[in-house]
């Protein structure tokens, strides 16, 4: 029997951690047979709310949840933690732009980067969820010194599974049958959904998205900006923003990153920029990338055409500006 795993979720009083949970304690995360320690962390006058969750959790009677910390401390919240689930955050509201939250949201990233580099084991890998999810992971991973920085990485998934429905609702096909689909550069309006590496099977044979879709127009026009603009459309209506899809978006991040993605498949995930594909350094970006091991490489040698490099440019811009935004908050 495996030792258990400890793993916390920030923000676990909330929406997306409400669904979040239950994933990771029924195994989808680790697999089935891992046992778990989960960590809970959230502010105190949360703790009551955090109480009826901590219930919940029991009453899912789930066979390999070995043990619930539910606290306000990040002393205890990130000891000895293996994986953290950065969740906990503001959310945006209607007529937003993810970045309006810099200010109210990147200070907490900074204090939980020190919690993790004195608390968490040095290997622990840790997937930023709370918006600005690029720009807090990068402030993170500045101040958790002793924990190597490619364990800092920020959520794309849920763009990429929007992408990959949008893809296979407009072929007509189930969802596993599209591959590949990119989210390139900030996880914000400004991202750059890319169908061009991506592939799709229709009937038994595999073509590439734009064989399948036969519609340029519908793939610039109506995908781009659908996947880069659904987080507003679903605050839009919901008055709330998606919880459901993120938790099961960060949940399929974090199985990817320890379990390995599967042959020919890659996945994007914000990680800490090389310079690949033009990208600034020292931001992080959401690149192509494959997992083995519980590392994640970037996928290299895919072509770029002259609109997509404009793309790239314009969200790589932005994480710049982002990030001497961040470092003037923090400074100030
Ligand atoms: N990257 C993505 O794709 C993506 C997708 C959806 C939402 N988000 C972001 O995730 C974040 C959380 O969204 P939500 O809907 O769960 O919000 P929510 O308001 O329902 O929950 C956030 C929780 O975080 C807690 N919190 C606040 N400060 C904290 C701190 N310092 N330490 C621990 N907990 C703290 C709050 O008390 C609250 O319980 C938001 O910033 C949202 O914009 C990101
Ligand atoms: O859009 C938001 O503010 C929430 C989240 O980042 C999303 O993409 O749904």
């Amino acid at each position: 029997m495996a030792e258990p795993l400890r793993v916390v979720v920030t923000g676990a009083a909330g929406q997306i951690a409400y669904s979040l949970l239950y994933m990771v304690a029924k195994g989808d995360v680790f697999g089935p047979e891992q046992p778990i320690i989960l960590h809970l962390l959230d502010i105190p006058v949360m703790m009551g709310v955090l109480e009826g969750v901590v219930m919940e959790l029991a009453d899912c009677a789930l066979p390999f949840l070995r043990g619930v910390v539910p606290t306000d401390d990040p002393a205890v919240a990130f000891k000895d933690v293996s994986a953290a689930f950065l969740v906990g955050a503001m959310p945006r509201r209607e007529g937003m732009e993810r970045k309006d939250l810099l200010g109210a949201n990147v200070k907490i990233f900074k204090v939980q980067g020190e919690a993790l580099d004195k608390y968490a084991k040095k290997d622990v890998k840790v997937l930023v969820v709370g918006n600005p999810a690029n720009t807090n992971a990068l402030i993170c991973s500045r101040y958790a010194p002793s924990i190597p920085r490619e364990n800092f990485t920020a959520m794309t998934r849920l763009d990429q599974n929007r992408a990959q429905a949008q893809i296979a609702a407009k072929v007509g096909v189930p969802i596993q049958q599209v591959s590949n689909v990119i989210i390139w550069g900030n996880h914000s309006s400004t991202q750059f959904p890319d169908a061009a590496h991506a592939s799709v099977t229709v009937n038994g044979q595999t073509l590439s998205a734009p064989e399948a879709v036969k519609d340029s127009a519908w793939l610039d026009t109506v995908f781009v900006p659908t996947v880069q603009k659904r987080g507003a459309a679903v605050i839009a209506a919901r008055k709330m923003s998606s919880a459901m899809s993120a938790a099961k978006a960060a949940s399929d991040h974090m199985r990817d990153w320890f379990l390995g993605t599967a042959p020919g498949r890659f996945v994007s995930m914000g990680v800490l920029s090389d310079g690949s594909y033009g990208a600034p350094k020292d931001v992080v970006f959401s690149f192509p990338v494959t997992t083995k091991n519980g590392k994640w490489e970037i996928v290299q040698g895919l072509t770029i055409s002259d609109s997509a490099r404009k793309s790239l440019d314009v969200t790589g811009k932005e994480l710049e500006e982002e990030r001497k935004e961040a470092i003037a908050v923090i400074e100030a």
